[in-house]
């Protein structure tokens, strides 16, 4: 597969604060990759650097084989797609001339934008004042001035905060045929959990710096937050902790209820040795929430 992006090294300073720290990154055609992490944790100063708008304090950005602060006359810039967090939207022009005007910012023939506006979704508001649409179809209409000249690359800023949950479906849903076409594309969320099925891989950023790189698979055998089973018995076996049987390694949580935290491998041996009168069985495996609290504490 093509690199759209290439970072190496890549650290950036604001005085005495270290916004992004020695990130190394590649980010490839048809590849859509969710960019994770808390407040301040560096995403937008990192997309910021890949859109050529912020330069590196060190280290070395290609994208589409371009470096993009090389000055706004590069082929990469015109071949980039940018939403920003905070979509600036002049309330009294419509969907429809918010359109044409970013299009003949980018140089763009405005043939196109009715076939853009209904692909979001919004074209039955088009000719409506900017000022009275709902936040879902704002972020729309910042799609559609995004995807202006099929843009090979596509950064995304926390695209889909305050979308309900049929609307951020329908924005992956746009996005998986952009990336069908070959478009690479990069969001960021402070929601790991929002993005399982979404996207290819998930990059984590803590405090400037990439901590993990990797499909949610590989993240959780690499926060290796073990799975618990627990179960009901009639009867607690006195000081279940303490035994060496075959309820060593138990222990109680409350009233009735045990709880074994064990090896993933281990979990189908673990059921079959259990003994008839065990009750309400359950398997507690790591949720996306636990994993990324994992790799934002450094445990993993
Ligand atoms: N122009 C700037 N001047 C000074 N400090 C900045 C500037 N831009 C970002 N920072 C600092 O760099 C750090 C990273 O900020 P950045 O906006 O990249 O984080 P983020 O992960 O996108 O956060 P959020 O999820 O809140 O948008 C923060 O500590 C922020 O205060």
């Amino acid at each position: 597969m093509d690199a759209a992006v290439v970072i190496r090294g890549v650290s950036r300073r604001y005085g005495q604060r270290e916004a992004v720290r020695d990130v190394d990154l590649t980010l490839r055609a048809g590849e859509c990759v969710g960019l994770v992490g808390h407040n301040g944790a560096g995403k937008s100063t990192l997309i910021k650097i890949m859109l050529g708008l912020v330069r590196p304090s060190a280290g070395s950005v290609q994208v589409l084989g371009e470096d993009p602060s090389a000055g706004p006359g590069g082929r990469a810039r015109r071949e980039l797609g940018y939403l920003p967090e905070n979509v600036a939207l002049q309330p009294s022009m419509t969907g429809a001339e918010t359109l044409a005007f970013y299009a003949r910012l980018k140089r763009q023939p405005v043939a196109g934008n009715a076939a853009l506006l209904e692909r979001v979704g919004i074209e039955a508001v088009a000719h409506r004042r900017v000022g009275a649409y709902s936040k879902g179809m704002r972020q729309r209409l910042g799609l559609a001035q995004a995807l202006l000249g099929r843009p090979r690359a596509l950064l995304l800023d926390e695209p889909t905060t305050g979308l309900d949950p049929a609307l951020r479906q329908s924005f992956y849903d746009i996005l998986r045929d952009l990336r069908r076409d070959g478009a690479m594309v990069l969001l960021s969320s402070h929601a790991l959990a929002e993005l399982e099925g979404q996207v290819d891989r998930v990059v984590v950023m803590n405090q400037g710096r990439k901590v993990a790189d990797g499909g949610i698979g590989d993240l959780r055998r690499l926060a290796a937050i073990r799975p618990r089973i627990r179960l009901r018995l009639p009867r607690t076996p006195p000081a279940v902790a303490n035994r060496a049987d075959a309820w060593a390694g138990w222990s109680p949580v409350s009233d009735g209820l045990l709880e074994l935290s064990c090896e993933e491998n281990e979990v189908a041996s673990v059921l079959r040795g259990l003994p008839e009168t065990a009750r309400e069985i359950e398997i507690i495996r790591p949720s996306l929430d636990d994993l990324y609290a994992a790799f934002q504490s450094g445990v993993a």
